[in-house]
């Protein structure tokens, strides 16, 4: 084959469009032999994350090869039980799966998760991750296999279980009288939980005022009121701002720590190193 002539190679490697790192990750993830379809998503996925936070990709995640080796290692990671079991089974789904009429959403999922650690759901939209941890939580009935979950557990859903016209106060009255707090020890938590969220919530000010990603911490906060040994997150943090976002990750860490378990559906790949299990459900079915 004919050498190509070094001036010729620099003049191209100059003209390469600035914003062709997707493209370089998806041929490299595609190298790797992740299948074209996936790779396809994760690269638009992986650009997303980083437009998220207003960086381009190479920037944010490094070269695009190293990024996408990283990221194949990181998914093929061997699922559970290889690390030192940490504590009590908190979770375990054997051979779930979940049909809506003639579709098939699930097939054959098996899952454990112990206290002291996180697992991450991950896939493309509409493969079934929130199908999934509403089947973790016992809100949705699987189809086949079992699912074994600890008594204490903590759901916090996409899209907000709050009400309008009530304040963060009253949410956390309620949540926490209905989870056998007392209504002073529930509004004490409940504001003890925002602070380490960095917000101070109004006392008069209705949860209909308050910002998206607000109300995402408020949403947060609720799961976590009865301290749960299991929460189950359905990517919590969609409107957190760079510091909330942060304190998410900190807050996942110390519930590891004290021993709770964590399986948090989430689109942001580049937290997988933050988690013990990832549970890839890959394309949509
Ligand atoms: N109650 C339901 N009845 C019928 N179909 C449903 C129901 N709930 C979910 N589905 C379908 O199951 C599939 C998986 O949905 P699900 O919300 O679990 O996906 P997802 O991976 O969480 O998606 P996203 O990343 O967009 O949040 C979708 O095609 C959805 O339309």
């Amino acid at each position: 084959m004919a050498r190509v002539p070094r001036r010729r190679r620099l003049t191209d490697r100059r003209a390469r469009p600035v914003n062709d790192w997707p493209l370089r990750f998806e041929a490299e993830l595609v190298r790797l032999g992740v299948q074209p379809q996936r790779a396809r998503q994760l690269s638009v996925e992986t650009a997303a994350q980083a437009g998220e936070h207003a960086a381009d990709p190479d920037g944010f995640f490094g070269p695009a090869h190293l990024y996408a080796r990283h990221l194949v290692a990181e998914l093929r990671a061997p699922l559970p039980d290889t690390r030192c079991p940490t504590g009590r089974v908190m979770l375990r789904l054997t051979g779930v799966g979940k049909r809506f009429r003639r579709r098939t959403v699930l097939t054959g999922v098996d899952l454990t998760v112990r206290g002291g650690e996180v697992a991450a759901i991950v896939g493309a939209n509409g493969c079934g991750k929130s199908t999934l941890l509403r089947i973790c939580a016992g809100l949705t009935t699987p189809t086949s296999g079992t699912v074994h979950r600890t008594r204490r557990v903590g759901f916090v859903p996409q899209d907000g279980g709050t009400a309008g016209w009530l304040t963060a106060d009253e949410h956390f009255t309620l949540f926490g009288v209905a989870a056998g707090m007392t209504p002073r020890k529930a509004r004490s938590t409940g504001t003890h939980l925002a602070s380490l969220l960095a917000w101070r919530p109004g006392r008069t000010q209705p949860v209909q005022e308050l910002s998206g990603g607000t109300r995402q911490k408020l949403n947060l906060i609720l799961g976590e009121l009865h301290g749960p040994d299991l929460l189950l997150l359905d990517e919590p943090y969609q409107g957190f701002d760079q510091g909330a976002y942060l304190d998410f990750w900190r807050q996942v860490r110390s519930w590891r720590d004290a021993g709770r378990a964590v399986v948090v559906v989430t689109h942001l790949l580049h937290e997988l190193q933050h988690v013990d299990h990832v549970l890839d459900l890959g394309a949509a079915a």
